[in-house]
């Protein structure tokens, strides 16, 4: 099938992200969230993101006006009716996920693919809140959206082969490349990385270092282009702690137990860098 219209769902750091490079690629795009506080504040990071790229000379400023009005913000859910594909960019959580699959599933007509940039929350249960699972499918995308290479596709137990062939073509057409893996919890991505970052801040926890010394050893040591205090808070600690809960619950084995230093920063709404605040301190 040949993807023509597309509609992301929840326009945070990841949806605002998703919705730019498929304008970017020429897609018209409709980007739904709850509110229009979140629209706006979405609608506003992409242009500042754009216009970054007339600054450096990539894009002429009525190449960004025409790259901006492919994206249409809207709080109707109803638009699912026009998407060939409806990408999800919620909130990590189960059940704020299933009953939005379910209302999609109502909402988009038999051919929609049902997408989510869950980064851990199996697909299969997802899936299976709607009466096409096959048609239901992870696409991950990495942050920040527009300069990351990767899209991590996720075949849930039913998706369809021409569903996986359909979205890995939606990702090259975007520049990036596609890589397969199956369902389980974190898939590779998250399952290697989130326990390192839990690890760091383990290290602070204990008292072995402060998130400054932390954040230099691994970048220095190991050539990590941020350091996992840093990082983490750049992927929001709440996001974080849902991810280690996935793998800890969906493994069942204690290497994954959250940091409790984790716990009681998302506790604070020390959500790291769109909070203001996590293991450090960000001007607005
Ligand atoms: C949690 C999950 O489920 C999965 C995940 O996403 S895990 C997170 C994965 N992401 C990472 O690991 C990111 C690690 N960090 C990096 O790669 C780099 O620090 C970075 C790309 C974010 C910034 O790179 P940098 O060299 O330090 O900064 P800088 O020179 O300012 O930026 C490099 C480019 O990125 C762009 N950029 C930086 N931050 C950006 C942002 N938030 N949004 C969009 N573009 C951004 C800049 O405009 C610049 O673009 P050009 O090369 O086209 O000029
Ligand atoms: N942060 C990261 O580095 C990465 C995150 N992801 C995944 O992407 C998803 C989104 O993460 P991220 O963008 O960081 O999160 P954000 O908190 O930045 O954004 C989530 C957005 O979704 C909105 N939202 C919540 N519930 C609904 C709903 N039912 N319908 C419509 N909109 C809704 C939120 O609105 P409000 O604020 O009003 O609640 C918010 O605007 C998560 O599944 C996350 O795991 C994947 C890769 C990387």
């Amino acid at each position: 099938m040949k993807i023509k219209s597309v509609m992301v769902v929840g326009a945070g750091q990841m949806g605002a992200g998703i919705a730019q490079v498929h304008a970017q690629a020429g897609f018209d795009v409709v980007l739904h969230d709850l509110d229009d506080d979140s629209l706006n504040r979405g609608m506003a990071g992409i242009r500042k993101n754009v216009s970054r790229q007339v600054e450096k000379g990539r894009l002429t400023a009525e190449e960004m006006e025409a790259v901006i009005a492919r994206i249409t913000p809207s709080t109707a859910l109803e638009q699912a009716a026009g998407a060939d594909i409806i990408i999800e960019a919620i909130v990590e959580n189960m059940t704020s996920k299933t009953a939005l699959f379910a209302e999609l599933d109502h909402l988009a007509p038999p051919h929609t693919i049902l997408a989510s940039n869950t980064s851990s929350l199996p697909i299969t249960e997802i899936a299976a809140a709607t009466k096409r699972p096959e048609k239901v499918v992870g696409m991950h995308f990495m942050n920040p959206v527009p300069v990351m290479k990767l899209v991590e596709i996720i075949r849930g137990l039913a998706t369809d082969d021409d569903v996986y062939e359909t979205v890995a073509e939606l990702a090259g057409r975007l520049q990036k490349t596609a890589v397969e893996v199956n369902d389980f919890p974190g898939f590779v991505s998250n399952r290697v990385l989130m326990p390192m970052i839990n690890e760091a801040i383990y290290t602070v926890y204990e008292g072995v270092a402060s998130p400054e010394a932390v954040d230099e050893v691994m970048k220095l040591g190991m050539n990590h282009p941020m350091g996992p205090l840093t990082l983490a808070d750049f992927i929001g600690l709440d996001t974080c702690l849902f991810i280690m809960e996935t793998l800890h619950e969906g493994f069942g084995d204690d290497k994954y137990r959250p940091c409790p230093l984790l716990r009681k920063y998302v506790k604070a709404g020390w959500l790291g860098k769109k909070a203001g605040r996590g293991f450090y301190i960000y001007e607005s």
